[in-house]
């Protein structure tokens, strides 16, 4: 089975906690992808439900798709989000940010009730960090703000690159305006204490550590499915 399958049978699982009416967070990425496309089916099938997409991508997908999209403006609380992930370990710490859209990802993910990962079992991890951290920062400032990471970083017990993401020949831009440092630590042995540290971090808008937000997962492998948390 190919990890494509696998992503889709995980969205599919997380399709089954979908109740008439919810009011859902939509997320962004491949796996994310598999679950709007099913939901879409849904929802012309004849399911209401009212969604907040976490990306331009995932907002034109959905509307394309058939589903109703409004805004947290409109809808300040949702039910349940959906979402992918780079990394969760067992705790349900996440990385996020591997397809840019960290900053309303995380908006979302803490605006909504309950917050469902979904992924193949390839992101589970024992530690943190394998996976580059994405850190969203102002682009002013972008040399003195990558030393002041680097330096909160390494009193967290954090070394290593902070490579500026890039999107041809120019700097990946997300879609609040922002760039992308990705943080090459191979390890980060104390995640909420790097969170809340490169939080004051002046010029970091946001970072792709999740804690404390996902309430649970799904994770689909070669034997099946696992679940993580209460779904
Ligand atoms: O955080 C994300 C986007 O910002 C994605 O959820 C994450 O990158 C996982 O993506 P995929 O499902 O394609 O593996």
């Amino acid at each position: 089975m190919s990890a494509d399958d696998l992503k889709r049978q995980a969205a599919a699982r997380a399709l089954e906690l979908v109740e008439p009416r919810m009011r859902l967070g939509l997320g962004t990425g491949s796996t994310a992808k598999h679950f709007v496309e099913l939901l879409g089916e849904r929802v012309r099938a004849g399911l209401e439900v009212t969604c907040v997409a976490t990306s331009e991508a995932t907002q034109a997908q959905a509307l394309a798709a058939g589903i109703a999209m409004t805004t947290l403006d409109a809808m300040p609380e949702l039910d349940l989000t959906v979402d992918g992930a780079d990394e969760l370990d067992g705790e349900l710490r996440l990385i996020k940010g591997g397809g840019g859209a960290l900053l309303r990802e995380k908006i979302v993910a803490a605006a909504s009730g309950r917050m469902v990962v979904i992924a193949d079992d390839s992101k589970r991890v024992a530690t943190l960090g394998r996976f580059p951290l994405p850190i969203e920062v102002v682009p002013f400032g972008l040399g003195a703000t990558r030393l002041a990471i680097a330096r909160v970083a390494a009193a967290a017990g954090c070394h290593g690159p902070l490579d500026l993401r890039r999107s041809g020949d120019t700097p990946f831009v997300t879609d609040g305006g922002h760039v992308i440092l990705d943080a090459s630590f191979g390890r980060i042995p104390d995640p909420p204490a790097l969170a809340s540290t490169l939080a004051g971090v002046p010029g970091v808008v946001e970072h792709g550590l999740f804690i404390g937000l996902a309430t649970a997962a799904v994770l689909a492998g070669a034997s099946g499915l696992i679940e993580m948390g209460k779904l």
